[in-house]
């Protein structure tokens, strides 16, 4: 990935720069700079649409002060869709490709569970009364993940899309001074999707995990003018929020050559500890990071981009997700093959005149006098 520098500019004097991968500017649509949802999803979307084909996690958060764009990147707008839509509709259009050349069996699953109140929702469940204050469990193999969530099959892009509408009537929104559609919760999208093959006439299976988090808003509570509920949803919003930026930190500050790996706490918050995997772990992660140009919000913007500037130093080691038994059962039907092979050539080798190397049966005649 190209480098590129985003420098925050109040007074000369006081010019900050910061380096990324990307920079992108969606202020003014008029504007020759303007970069448009699909060019955001040519750029990121279709590096986790590669990842997930390839059998590997991918994960996207955007991260940023409330309003400055984090639902806009990764939901979008009417008529104008950002990346969680244009992925689903990535990947189902690459299923039917394939499908149609007859290469894989495809099966792709949707959760949608947000984190309000450190409290994780159920937004797709239809009928049930247990549809908030889910479990957060850890399977020693698969990670974290949320004891009796639902998970819903999807074939195509309109069933992720009723699935979407059904959720988004859920979600918890509330006003607060800055935004009036503020999104008081961290909402978490997540795709299984297993792909089975043969490979070279032997199978595969893959399972990848793709997260797509649209966090709330990082603004410090005492510029929202909150009170109350609001305030406490600020408080708990403002703690998974820095605990995420503590990870960030312990991660970044990890490296290959430290024989002792530093302490992560996952497990300081609900969000946290539902991302390992994504934030240290086995993942191909893009973190966006949304900032605002207005100069009132200067200090939120420094503090985003200083943010995502810890992000960077993280080094993820993501692996190909392979199902076991079907790995096993590749193994062993490569080893049945070489096996073959072998005899084969042993067999070609005793028809010209050696001595076959395979067991053979051996009479005695012992004379007793
Ligand atoms: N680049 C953009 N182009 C056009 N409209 C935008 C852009 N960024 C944000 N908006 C609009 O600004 C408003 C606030 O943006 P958005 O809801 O995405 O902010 P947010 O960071 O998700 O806020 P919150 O933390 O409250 O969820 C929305 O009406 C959105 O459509």
């Amino acid at each position: 990935m190209a480098s590129v520098r985003v420098a925050v500019r109040v007074a000369p004097e006081n010019t900050k720069t910061f380096t990324y991968d990307f920079s992108y500017d969606s202020t003014d649509r008029q504007s020759s700079a303007f970069t448009s949802q699909e060019k955001v999803f040519e750029d990121l979307g279709s590096d986790v649409l590669k990842a997930a084909f390839d059998g590997y996690n991918a994960c996207v958060f955007a991260y940023g002060q409330t309003g400055s764009g984090k639902s806009y990147t990764m939901m979008g707008a009417p008529g104008d869709a950002g990346l969680i839509p244009r992925i689903c509709e990535g990947l189902f259009s690459r299923i039917s490709n394939s499908s149609r050349c007859d290469e894989a069996s495809f099966r792709t699953e949707v959760r949608s569970e947000p984190i309000y109140n450190e409290r994780v929702r159920d937004l797709l469940r239809r009928k049930s009364t247990q549809t908030y204050n889910l479990r957060v469990r850890e399977h020693p193999k698969d990670g974290p993940y949320v004891e009796d969530l639902s998970k819903h099959l999807v074939l195509n892009y309109s069933d992720v899309e009723e699935l979407m509408e059904a959720g988004n009537i859920n979600r918890t929104t509330a006003s607060t001074g800055m935004n009036d559609v503020s999104s008081r919760s961290h909402a978490i999208f997540t795709i299984n999707f297993t792909q089975a093959k043969f490979d070279a006439e032997m199978p595969s299976e893959t399972i990848s995990k793709i997260h797509l988090v649209d966090l709330a808003g990082s603004e410090r509570a005492d510029a929202t003018g909150a009170t109350g509920v609001r305030l406490k949803e600020g408080g708990n919003i403002n703690k998974s929020l820095v605990t995420l930026g503590n990870v960030i930190s312990a991660l970044g500050q990890e490296s290959p050559l430290k024989k002792k790996s530093a302490f992560v706490p996952y497990r300081d918050s609900v969000l946290t500890w539902l991302l390992k995997d994504s934030l240290g772990g086995n993942s191909k992660t893009i973190m966006i990071a949304t900032i605002s140009p207005a100069d009132v919000n200067y200090g939120e913007t420094l503090s985003t981009l200083r943010y995502a500037n810890r992000a960077k130093n993280i080094i993820n080691k993501p692996t190909v997700n392979e199902d076991a038994n079907v790995r096993l059962i590749r193994e062993l039907q490569a080893e049945i093959a070489r096996l073959k092979a072998l005899l084969i050539q042993g067999n070609q080798v005793s028809a010209g005149g050696r001595r076959p190397h395979c067991w053979r049966s051996v009479f005695m005649i012992v004379w007793c006098f």
